[in-house]
């Protein structure tokens, strides 16, 4: 490759034809780019009419996945530009479709694939990065097992932790060029993939065991090692997998798991702005969980700390929480219960009165009847599980119930925002995982705020790479949280429970600031900064050409 190539096809670098008349000579590219020399904001209005064009928002995805391959800065100005109308295109939900394509579509890859046939492989692969040990912030991994609500996606999944790292940079100004994604390829239980003469991973079934676990240790020692700066980043792994993951490594290791503690202290956010509404505290709470997996058990257990330090001793905050899985309510008399569902299953003297189905299980209506309850969230992926009785039912029982459906994509969620303002008449405090058009109801416009786990975690990652902490502590967890709802004015009806998407950039800046805070409190920060709020403000970069042009020193 020439040097003009290298230089034009370096996409963290590049400027196109932005590079001005003296760069061109300087960097050898003189006669290799049209006579115009443009500003970045005529790049992004070019690109942005050619991703108008496209049909639909699979299509635009793919478009920009392309330009943030071409051209990393144009891209991101782009996404932060319009950043309300492009984060469901390259993230959620249309990243579900892309994931669910990806073999096919498949053009080339940013990421690092892992394959638990060669755990040997590891350092090799980390190392062809060429990256030393200051240069890496983040890294985002995922095995695939658990994408979204759409299941087990094996190396198709690989775009997940790349929308996540997009999202870190759009949203919280993480350097784009000191992130990595990482995939670990274990197989794939999904026949469809397997069957698929076009799939690119592993043709075998998912590996679990000695096997599974020698990859991801290999994972953490290996990025640990080369990258001891970065914070790792899990997401979408299966729920034991996950957990196990999360409790063995957070003493080791500068971990994150998005699936439980992004989506918990989003939910406790949430929860937060909705009881400044009805002006009660946690400890008022009785949460009905309908989806106890991950992101489930994740809440009930930062839902359930909140309550703790609301006053309530251990054994009543557990005793306000019910889980509801595949076989109904979860009851210590059933079998073979996984243990993070255990600590919250309920005495089955407690609800032998209770209506069982044909199958012996207690469904959501009936739970929902006795318990209820002031807060029901949904994490199953069962589309519409929310039927019109259980929302007028929850709406019975309490004045102003918090209904969280957040199963996504579009396709699994269990109520939509729409319904669920109806049925309750207008009573149901509603946040969704997925970007939601506001609902006209009895002459009132209710904002529906967006739960998603990326309203939080480009600040808490950003907080704790300028704090240097070396663990993600639960006081970082919870000063995120209430961050969060810190931005959030509910005192107009209809007001949305969580800030705009539009406000990301300024919104991560708080977060990141009052986790860093935290991580000084919590005596993990290994950076002190005389003015933090500066210091988070610079650490934020920016998608502009600045300084001097350089040759392409392609990655
Ligand atoms: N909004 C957010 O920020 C956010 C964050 C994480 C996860 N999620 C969503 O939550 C959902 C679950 O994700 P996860 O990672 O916890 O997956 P998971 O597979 O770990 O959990 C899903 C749980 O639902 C249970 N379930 C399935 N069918 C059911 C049924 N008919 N009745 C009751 N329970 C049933 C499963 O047994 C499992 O325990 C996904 O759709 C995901 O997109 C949203
Ligand atoms: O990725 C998202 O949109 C949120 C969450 O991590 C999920 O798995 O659904
Ligand atoms: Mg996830």
């Amino acid at each position: 490759m020439d040097r003009a190539q290298r230089t034009l096809s370096d996409a963290l670098h590049t400027r196109g034809t932005a590079y001005t008349t003296d760069e061109r000579r300087q960097l050898g590219l003189v006669g290799r780019l049209p006579a115009a020399v443009e500003t970045l904001e005529q790049q992004a209005a070019r690109a942005y009419a050619q991703l108008r064009r496209q049909p639909d928002d699979l299509a635009r995805y793919v478009y920009l996945d392309a330009l943030h391959d071409r051209n990393e800065t144009l891209y991101y100005r782009l996404l932060t530009d319009h950043l309300t109308e492009l984060l469901p295109v390259v993230y959620d939900p249309t990243i579900g479709e892309a994931i669910e394509q990806w073999s096919h579509d498949y053009r080339r890859s940013r990421a690092v694939y892992l394959s638990v046939d060669h755990p040997e492989d590891v350092r090799a692969a980390f190392e062809s990065l060429e990256l030393g040990p200051d240069d890496v912030d983040l890294v985002v991994v995922s095995d695939a097992q658990e994408i979204l609500g759409i299941g087990d996606w094996g190396v198709n999944g690989t775009d997940i932790s790349i929308g996540k790292l997009a999202v870190y940079t759009a949203a919280a100004g993480i350097h784009p060029g000191r992130v990595v994604a990482v995939n670990l390829d274990v197989g794939t239980d999904n026949e469809t993939l397997l069957a698929d003469p076009q799939y690119l991973g592993n043709r075998h079934a998912r590996v679990t065991g000695e096997a599974y676990d020698r990859l991801v240790d290999a994972f953490l020692t290996t990025a640990a090692e080369l990258f001891p700066a970065a914070l790792l980043h899990f997401e979408d792994f299966g729920p034991s997998n996950a957990r196990r993951i999360l409790v063995d490594n957070a003493a080791k290791h500068r971990i994150f798991n998005d699936d439980m503690q992004g989506t918990g202290a989003i939910v406790v956010a949430a929860v937060v702005a909705a009881l400044q509404v009805t002006g009660e505290g946690f400890d008022d709470q009785r949460l009905v969980v309908f989806g106890a997996g991950t992101a489930g058990t994740g809440m009930a257990d930062q839902i359930s700390a909140a309550m703790r330090r609301a006053g309530l001793d251990d054994d009543a905050a557990r005793g306000r929480v019910w889980l509801i899985d595949k076989h109904g309510l979860v009851t210590d008399d059933q079998t073979g219960l996984p243990d993070y569902q255990q600590a919250y299953a309920r005495p089955a003297s407690e609800v032998a009165g209770w209506t069982r189905d044909a199958t012996g299980a207690i469904d959501l209506l009936t739970v929902v009847r006795q318990v209820r309850p002031t807060i029901l969230i949904g994490t199953s992926t069962v589309h519409g599980a929310f039927t019109e009785d259980v929302v007028r039912a929850l709406a019975a029982g309490v004045e102003r119930p918090i209904l969280l459906p957040l199963s996504n994509p579009t396709g699994r969620i269990e109520v939509m925002p729409a319904d669920a303002i109806a049925w309750s008449d207008g009573r149901a405090l509603v946040a969704v995982g997925i970007p939601a058009e506001p609902v006209e109801h009895g002459g009132t416009t209710y904002t529906i705020g967006q739960a998603n786990n990326a309203l939080l975690y480009p600040g808490l990652g950003l907080g704790t790479i300028v704090s240097g902490a070396g663990h993600v502590t639960d006081g970082m967890l919870l000063a995120a949280a209430t961050a969060v709802a810190g931005q959030v004015d509910v005192s107009a009806p209809g007001a949305a429970l969580l800030p705009p998407v539009a406000d990301l950039r300024a919104s991560s800046a708080t977060v990141a600031v009052a986790v860093a805070r935290a991580a000084a409190a919590d005596g993990v920060a290994t950076i002190e900064h005389e003015d933090l709020v500066q210091a988070v403000h610079d650490a934020m970069w920016e998608p502009a050409y600045r300084g001097p042009a350089s040759a392409g020193e392609a990655r």
